[in-house]
């Protein structure tokens, strides 16, 4: 995400009249002048044309000194003696020419052999393969330079290959970034790891002198928009040195060998620095495993990661000069860029916590006016799973609706409102939905609330509308009271079931379901399948992890490699996800069977208010009647779950003394299952613990004018 302003120096110096002779219509005209000024050559002779009879009558008449013939052009140049005066009394000098046609070759060069010239030349016709060519090639060449214009002019992918002699002029970005650690808010970790670097940047003699090697390479992995490009400028920022910037797919260009010269290139500007930071973008790009993917792997991207691989090598002790790269895709890169001397400091960069979160709203809300009641740990608590630049995306467009109001401060409902728009996209009021369609909305985003209300582990719905927004008809949010790190099996069950609801709302009430579920049920598809293959919660099939972590073949997995198990393994896996869904759908329906009177008053508010926040959706759920809990679950016969609750920790038992000593202790369940008591940060000893942030169900919009939703561009997919 290089935003910084192009400072490359040859592109300055390239004033106005740089810019018209580099154009293809100068080109143009230079070469229709050339081609005129040959072939108009005769005209601007000083020589007067004369009838054929009377050049040859004077060549009878031996009054001609000398004569030239153009073979190819069948012209003859005549000087003679005195000037010639025609019939008419006109005198035409010395110089004259006359043309002669074919059948007349003989006559003429007779009347030559005869004259008694003293110099007599015969050109040649080759004289002219100058001209022919150039009227061959003329129009070519024009109509290159026109189809040339019409690609520069369009700006599609063709330009590229005629912006491949441009393509030293914007290879990279240099910057002087004025961020500071400051403006970088919610990832701690991060920030420490890299305050190290700026150190040895600022001050590599304390590093250098106890004969430590420098670093000198830092990998920022993480979701983008969680800030890793903002951090490596702070980097640059705090230590006062050059940033210069590429992005991974600058590199990977159609000619074989720019990205190479591309990375020569630009370290050899920073090593004119004493410090400075290469920032590469995107370096999954060019950092892509070797020589695998389709085809073999593709020679470009190699031979680009091999020179970044060499120039990383190659630093020396004379300039200090740190790489810091970003990705998304760690798992995919080449291992020799994470070996030791390379990137060999790792740091990931995630989606913020709570904290974190309105840290970055803090960031983002200086300098603009905020209503004092505005609560921005209330914002944060309202946005889970954003990140910074969906924060920074919350701010933004709170102040431009502010503005657009010709409001003077921002309020909790111009923010209420960015937040429904960073998630799902602006209002769309001039949208007019039948009665009917709005009615199954109702009743879909309804089902999708009902059923997350009555589940046992389901986070609480804080919101249901159905206004139109972006691509969607209506949603409803559901919303964790904490962060969570990690997900449990009946919490994805409930997921299910949720997403499912919309769907059997619709089966139950209309009996004729809409194409409005897709996403749902794309979503609880990802959900069964990743149970199945990755999370080991099906007991058929055990805990065994099927799914590769690279099954596009494009990207270097290599063609199969998502197959890394039997056809009869696939066959069972497909059953189980088959049988998961069904049983969520099975559990959604029965919850809106038996709830039908408070799925109706749900629905019928719906259609009146349009929107129900929290306030009023726990008075309509008063009434719901709870799903009881599921039967325990355990993966084989012998492997039965323990009666024997957990031992209770140190700050449950003080906590429960202190009741025990204010108030005559009630029977505390003891069943263990008191979340509160749980750390947000305890995650079992596994460092991989997979966090899963429960979004809203956005129902996309499959309106009949509309091309029927699809997966692209959907910003729910991608665990964002
Ligand atoms: N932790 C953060 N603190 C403050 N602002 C942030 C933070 N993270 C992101 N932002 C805001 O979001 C914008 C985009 O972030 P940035 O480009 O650094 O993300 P990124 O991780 O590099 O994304 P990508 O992987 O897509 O390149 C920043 O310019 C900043 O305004
Ligand atoms: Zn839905």
């Amino acid at each position: 995400m290089a935003q910084n302003t192009n400072q490359n120096p040859d592109n300055q110096k390239k004033g106005f009249w740089g810019k018209l002779i580099s154009g293809p219509w100068f080109i143009a005209l230079v070469v229709l002048i050339v081609i005129g000024s040959i072939s108009m050559g005769g005209l601007f002779s000083s020589s007067n044309q004369v009838d054929t009879n009377v050049g040859v009558q004077l060549l009878e008449d031996k009054k001609v000194t000398s004569a030239k013939i153009y073979d190819g052009d069948q012209k003859v140049e005549l000087e003679l003696k005195d000037n010639y005066t025609n019939s008419e009394g006109r005198d035409l000098g010395k110089n004259l020419t006359f043309y002669y046609v074919e059948p007349r070759a003989n006559d003429v060069v007779q009347a030559m052999d005869n004259a008694d010239l003293e110099s007599y030349t015969d050109q040649p016709v080759e004289n002219n393969w100058f001209l022919s060519m150039l009227s061959f090639i003329a129009p070519l060449l024009i109509m290159v330079l026109i189809f040339w214009f019409l690609m520069t002019r369009m700006g599609g992918g063709g330009s590229q290959i005629m912006n491949f002699s441009k393509s030293k002029a914007k290879k990279f970005n240099k910057d002087n970034p004025t961020v500071r650690f400051a403006d970088v808010a919610g990832v701690d970790e991060a920030l420490a790891e890299l305050e190290e670097v700026r150190e040895f940047l600022a001050e590599p003699e304390k590093f250098t002198r106890l004969g430590a090697k420098i670093p000198k390479g830092v990998l920022l992995y993480g979701p983008p928009g969680t800030g890793k490009t903002l951090l490596a400028k702070a980097v640059a920022g705090e230590a006062g040195v050059p940033f210069y910037s590429i992005s991974g797919s600058d590199f990977v260009e159609m000619f074989v060998g720019v990205g190479a010269s591309r990375v020569r290139d630009l370290f050899k500007e920073a090593k004119s620095n004493k410090s400075a930071i290469i920032f590469v973008d995107e370096i999954d790009a060019v950092g892509r495993q070797r020589g695998v993917g389709m085809g073999g792997g593709n020679d470009e991207r190699e031979q680009t990661l091999n020179q970044l691989l060499v120039e990383m090598d190659g630093f020396d002790g004379t300039s200090n000069i740190i790489v810091i790269a970003a990705t998304n895709r760690p798992d995919v890169l080449d291992p020799a860029l994470l070996r030791p001397g390379r990137f060999d400091r790792q740091v990931g960069v995630d989606a913020p916590d709570l904290k974190g979160r309105q840290r970055i709203l803090e960031v983002h809300a200086a300098g603009k006016p905020i209503d004092r009641r505005v609560d921005l740990a209330s914002v944060a608590k309202r946005t889970p799973g954003f990140t910074g630049a969906d924060l920074a995306n919350v701010m933004n467009e709170s102040a431009l609706l502010t503005a657009r109001d010709g409001a003077n401060v921002i309020d909790e409902r111009a923010i209420d409102e960015a937040i429904d728009r960073v998630m799902a996209g602006p209002q769309r009021s001039s949208r007019i939905m039948s009665e009917h369609e709005r009615k199954v909305t109702a009743y879909h985003e309804g089902g999708h609330a009902l059923v997350a209300a009555a589940l046992r582990n389901s986070a609480p719905v804080t919101k249901i509308t159905i206004l139109p927004r972006g691509r969607a008809l209506g949603y409803t949010m559901v919303m964790p009271q904490d962060d969570k790190y990690s997900t449990t099996r009946h919490e994805l069950l409930d997921q299910m079931a949720y997403a499912m609801g919309g769907r059997a709302a619709e089966e139950l009430i209309f009996h004729d379901p809409s194409t409005g579920a897709s996403n749902d049920i794309q979503k609880a598809t990802d959900t069964a399948r990743k149970m199945v293959t990755e999370y080991g919660m099906s007991a058929k099939v055990g805990s065994v992890r099927l799914a590769s972590k690279e099954s596009d073949p494009f990207l270097g997995g290599g063609a199969g490699a998502g197959n890394n198990y039997s056809d009869e393994m696939a066959f069972t896996v497909d059953q189980e996800v088959a049988q998961l869904l069904e049983t969520a759908h099975d559990e959604a329906y029965e919850i809106l069977r038996d709830n039908r009177d408070v799925l109706d008053a749900l629905a019928l508010a719906l259609l009146e208010k349009e929107t129900l926040l929290e306030k009023e959706l726990a008075e309509i759920f008063s009434k719901v009647r709870k799903r009881e809990e599921r039967a325990y679950w355990y993966s084989k016969n012998n492997r039965l779950p323990s009666d024997l609750p957990p031992v209770k920790a140190p700050s449950e038992l003080e906590a429960e003394k202190e009741r025990a000593g204010s108030a005559p202790a009630g029977s505390e369940n003891a069943g263990g299952q008191d979340d509160a008591g749980s750390a947000p940060g305890e995650n079992h000893g596994d460092d991989e613990t997979e966090v899963i942030v429960q979004q809203p169900v956005i129902d996309p919009d499959t309106t009949p004018n509309d091309p029927p939703a699809t997966d692209i561009n959907n910003p729910w997919d991608g665990g964002r």
